[in-house]
Protein backbone atom coordinates (compact mmCIF):
# COMPACT_ATOMS: atom_id res chain seq x y z
CA UNK A 1 0.00 0.00 0.00
CA UNK A 2 1.26 3.24 -0.80
CA UNK A 3 2.61 5.09 2.51
CA UNK A 4 0.64 8.54 0.87
CA UNK A 5 -2.69 6.37 1.34
CA UNK A 6 -3.61 6.91 4.94
CA UNK A 7 -4.72 3.30 6.60
CA UNK A 8 -7.67 2.65 7.36
CA UNK A 9 -9.63 3.56 11.50
CA UNK A 10 -11.39 0.28 12.22
CA UNK A 11 -14.13 0.30 14.78
CA UNK A 12 -13.89 -2.65 16.55
CA UNK A 13 -16.83 -1.68 18.64
CA UNK A 14 -19.09 1.78 19.51
CA UNK A 15 -16.75 4.26 20.99
CA UNK A 16 -13.51 1.87 20.28
CA UNK A 17 -11.24 2.63 17.67
CA UNK A 18 -8.12 1.08 16.59
CA UNK A 19 -6.05 2.95 14.18
CA UNK A 20 -2.90 1.24 12.68
CA UNK A 21 0.18 3.06 12.38
CA UNK A 22 -0.48 5.90 13.44
CA UNK A 23 2.90 6.93 15.07
CA UNK A 24 5.63 7.99 13.11
CA UNK A 25 8.87 6.16 13.49
CA UNK A 26 10.54 9.72 15.19
CA UNK A 27 7.38 9.64 17.31
CA UNK A 28 7.83 6.22 18.77
CA UNK A 29 11.48 7.13 19.19
CA UNK A 30 10.88 9.75 21.61
CA UNK A 31 8.05 7.92 23.42
CA UNK A 32 10.65 5.38 23.81
CA UNK A 33 12.99 7.69 25.21
CA UNK A 34 10.65 9.60 27.91
CA UNK A 35 9.55 5.84 28.96
CA UNK A 36 13.12 5.04 29.83
CA UNK A 37 13.57 8.29 31.52
CA UNK A 38 10.34 7.54 33.85
CA UNK A 39 11.62 3.63 34.21
CA UNK A 40 14.43 5.01 36.16
CA UNK A 41 12.57 6.98 38.44
CA UNK A 42 11.51 8.53 40.74
CA UNK A 43 9.65 5.79 40.99
CA UNK A 44 11.07 3.01 39.09
CA UNK A 45 8.96 0.73 37.10
CA UNK A 46 8.00 -2.68 39.21
CA UNK A 47 5.75 -5.48 38.36
CA UNK A 48 2.77 -4.58 40.65
CA UNK A 49 1.66 -6.54 43.27
CA UNK A 50 -1.65 -8.06 43.54
CA UNK A 51 -3.75 -7.94 46.96
CA UNK A 52 -3.85 -11.49 47.35
CA UNK A 53 0.23 -11.70 46.60
CA UNK A 54 0.54 -12.65 43.22
CA UNK A 55 2.71 -10.10 40.72
CA UNK A 56 1.41 -8.85 37.33
CA UNK A 57 4.02 -10.18 34.82
CA UNK A 58 4.08 -6.71 32.92
CA UNK A 59 6.20 -3.92 34.78
CA UNK A 60 4.59 -0.72 34.57
CA UNK A 61 5.24 2.77 35.86
CA UNK A 62 3.04 5.47 36.29
CA UNK A 63 2.92 9.45 35.58
CA UNK A 64 0.73 12.21 36.64
CA UNK A 65 -0.73 9.81 39.41
CA UNK A 66 0.16 6.68 40.28
CA UNK A 67 -1.85 3.24 40.41
CA UNK A 68 -1.65 0.64 42.10
CA UNK A 69 -4.91 -1.98 43.06
CA UNK A 70 -6.90 -0.56 42.71
CA UNK A 71 -6.32 3.15 43.29
CA UNK A 72 -4.81 6.28 42.14
CA UNK A 73 -2.17 8.58 44.71
CA UNK A 74 0.18 11.19 44.33
CA UNK A 75 2.83 8.96 45.92
CA UNK A 76 3.87 5.22 45.08
CA UNK A 77 3.25 3.24 48.63
CA UNK A 78 3.34 0.20 47.02
CA UNK A 79 7.27 1.15 45.73
CA UNK A 80 9.63 3.70 47.08
CA UNK A 81 7.13 6.11 48.34
CA UNK A 82 8.34 9.21 45.84
CA UNK A 83 5.99 11.15 44.05
CA UNK A 84 5.29 10.11 40.69
CA UNK A 85 6.31 11.94 37.60
CA UNK A 86 4.17 14.96 36.64
CA UNK A 87 2.44 14.46 33.26
CA UNK A 88 4.03 16.63 30.52
CA UNK A 89 1.88 19.11 28.80
CA UNK A 90 2.96 17.34 25.48
CA UNK A 91 1.48 14.44 26.16
CA UNK A 92 -2.43 15.96 26.85
CA UNK A 93 -2.13 17.17 23.56
CA UNK A 94 -0.98 13.75 21.85
CA UNK A 95 -3.71 12.57 23.88
CA UNK A 96 -6.22 15.06 22.30
CA UNK A 97 -4.95 14.60 18.47
CA UNK A 98 -5.37 10.57 19.49
CA UNK A 99 -9.28 11.12 20.07
CA UNK A 100 -9.22 13.58 17.11
CA UNK A 101 -8.08 10.99 14.84
CA UNK A 102 -10.60 7.99 16.56
CA UNK A 103 -13.22 9.94 16.67
CA UNK A 104 -13.00 13.13 14.26
CA UNK A 105 -14.72 15.37 16.88
CA UNK A 106 -12.93 18.27 17.38
CA UNK A 107 -15.01 19.31 20.72
CA UNK A 108 -14.26 15.89 22.30
CA UNK A 109 -10.59 16.24 21.24
CA UNK A 110 -10.34 19.62 22.92
CA UNK A 111 -12.23 18.52 26.10
CA UNK A 112 -9.57 15.54 26.49
CA UNK A 113 -7.05 16.47 29.49
CA UNK A 114 -5.62 13.10 30.74
CA UNK A 115 -3.77 13.41 34.25
CA UNK A 116 -2.50 10.27 34.06
CA UNK A 117 -1.14 7.46 32.30
CA UNK A 118 0.23 3.17 32.73
CA UNK A 119 3.35 2.86 31.05
CA UNK A 120 3.40 -1.24 30.63
CA UNK A 121 6.72 -3.29 29.79
CA UNK A 122 5.50 -6.76 28.25
CA UNK A 123 9.02 -8.82 27.55
CA UNK A 124 7.83 -12.14 25.35
CA UNK A 125 5.91 -13.92 28.01
CA UNK A 126 4.15 -11.20 29.85
CA UNK A 127 0.49 -11.29 29.26
CA UNK A 128 -2.40 -9.35 31.24
CA UNK A 129 -5.41 -10.95 31.95
CA UNK A 130 -9.43 -9.42 30.95
CA UNK A 131 -10.05 -6.87 32.72
CA UNK A 132 -11.75 -3.18 33.33
CA UNK A 133 -10.27 0.28 33.42
CA UNK A 134 -12.54 1.57 36.41
CA UNK A 135 -10.52 3.07 39.19
CA UNK A 136 -10.48 6.35 37.59
CA UNK A 137 -13.47 9.12 38.55
CA UNK A 138 -13.88 9.91 35.22
CA UNK A 139 -15.37 8.16 32.34
CA UNK A 140 -13.60 10.10 29.58
CA UNK A 141 -11.65 7.74 26.91
CA UNK A 142 -8.88 5.40 27.23
CA UNK A 143 -5.80 6.35 24.52
CA UNK A 144 -3.47 3.89 24.38
CA UNK A 145 -0.32 3.23 22.52
CA UNK A 146 1.71 0.44 21.18
CA UNK A 147 5.75 1.26 20.49
CA UNK A 148 7.90 -2.35 19.98
CA UNK A 149 6.94 -5.85 19.55
CA UNK A 150 3.19 -6.25 18.18
CA UNK A 151 0.59 -8.70 19.99
CA UNK A 152 -3.17 -9.98 20.32
CA UNK A 153 -4.90 -7.28 22.09
CA UNK A 154 -8.63 -8.68 23.18
CA UNK A 155 -11.34 -6.77 23.25
CA UNK A 156 -14.09 -7.75 24.58
CA UNK A 157 -17.92 -6.78 26.15
CA UNK A 158 -19.01 -4.97 29.16
CA UNK A 159 -20.56 -7.66 31.33
CA UNK A 160 -18.32 -10.46 31.39
CA UNK A 161 -14.62 -11.52 30.96
CA UNK A 162 -15.58 -14.03 28.15
CA UNK A 163 -16.93 -14.11 24.79
CA UNK A 164 -17.98 -11.93 23.07
CA UNK A 165 -14.94 -10.44 22.12
CA UNK A 166 -12.77 -9.45 19.39
CA UNK A 167 -8.86 -10.20 18.75
CA UNK A 168 -7.30 -7.18 17.30
CA UNK A 169 -3.28 -7.45 16.27
CA UNK A 170 -1.90 -4.19 17.77
CA UNK A 171 1.74 -3.25 15.94
CA UNK A 172 3.86 -0.25 16.54
CA UNK A 173 3.17 3.07 16.35
CA UNK A 174 -0.72 1.66 16.11
CA UNK A 175 -3.58 3.74 18.41
CA UNK A 176 -6.69 2.23 20.21
CA UNK A 177 -9.20 4.49 22.05
CA UNK A 178 -11.67 3.13 23.85
CA UNK A 179 -14.31 5.67 24.88
CA UNK A 180 -18.51 5.92 25.18
CA UNK A 181 -20.35 2.60 25.52
CA UNK A 182 -16.98 1.07 25.12
CA UNK A 183 -14.92 2.51 27.98
CA UNK A 184 -16.00 0.09 30.29
CA UNK A 185 -15.16 -3.05 27.86
CA UNK A 186 -12.96 -5.54 29.66
CA UNK A 187 -9.96 -6.57 27.56
CA UNK A 188 -6.13 -7.77 27.88
CA UNK A 189 -3.15 -9.28 26.36
CA UNK A 190 -3.06 -12.73 25.69
CA UNK A 191 0.09 -12.99 23.82
CA UNK A 192 2.86 -10.53 22.74
CA UNK A 193 4.87 -11.67 19.88
CA UNK A 194 8.61 -11.23 20.74
CA UNK A 195 11.06 -10.29 17.69
CA UNK A 196 8.24 -8.33 15.58
CA UNK A 197 9.51 -4.55 17.09
CA UNK A 198 11.37 -2.65 14.58
CA UNK A 199 14.82 -2.00 16.77
CA UNK A 200 14.77 1.35 15.28
CA UNK A 201 12.26 2.68 18.00
CA UNK A 202 15.22 2.76 20.10
CA UNK A 203 12.99 -0.56 21.85
CA UNK A 204 15.12 -3.70 21.23
CA UNK A 205 12.89 -5.61 22.46
CA UNK A 206 10.14 -6.31 24.33
CA UNK A 207 6.44 -4.39 23.97
CA UNK A 208 6.02 -0.51 25.41
CA UNK A 209 2.10 0.06 26.19
CA UNK A 210 1.12 4.17 27.46
CA UNK A 211 -2.54 4.04 28.15
CA UNK A 212 -3.55 7.98 28.82
CA UNK A 213 -6.42 8.26 31.18
CA UNK A 214 -8.49 10.79 33.33
CA UNK A 215 -7.61 9.92 37.06
CA UNK A 216 -10.30 12.89 37.34
CA UNK A 217 -9.06 13.07 41.15
CA UNK A 218 -7.86 16.28 43.15
CA UNK A 219 -5.27 16.08 45.22
CA UNK A 220 -6.50 16.93 48.88
CA UNK A 221 -2.66 17.64 50.20
CA UNK A 222 -0.31 19.89 48.64
CA UNK A 223 2.59 18.49 47.41
CA UNK A 224 5.28 17.91 49.94
CA UNK A 225 7.70 20.62 50.60
CA UNK A 226 11.34 19.38 48.02
CA UNK A 227 13.71 18.87 51.38
CA UNK A 228 15.73 21.88 52.73
CA UNK A 229 12.98 24.29 51.05
CA UNK A 230 11.14 24.66 54.72
O1 LIG B 1 -1.11 -3.33 26.99
C1 LIG B 1 -2.23 -3.00 26.58
O2 LIG B 1 -2.46 -2.84 25.39
C2 LIG B 1 -3.37 -2.82 27.55
C3 LIG B 1 -2.94 -2.30 28.88
C4 LIG B 1 -4.09 -2.17 29.81
O3 LIG B 1 -5.15 -2.64 29.57
C5 LIG B 1 -3.93 -1.41 31.06
O4 LIG B 1 -2.85 -0.94 31.38
O5 LIG B 1 -4.95 -1.25 31.78
FE1 LIG C 1 -6.68 -1.82 30.88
Amino acid sequence: MSALIPRPVTQVAPGAVHVPNWLTLEEQRRLVAACRGWAAGPVPIRHTRLPRGGVMSVQTVCVGWHWQPYRYTRTAGDVNGARVAPFPHWMVLLGRRAVLRAYDDREAADAYTPDTALINFYDGQATMGMHQDKDEESSAPVVSLTVGDSCVFRFGNTETRTRPYTDVELASGDLFVFGGPSRYAYHGVPKVRPGTGDPATGLRSGRLNITMRVAGLTDTWPAPAAAGAR
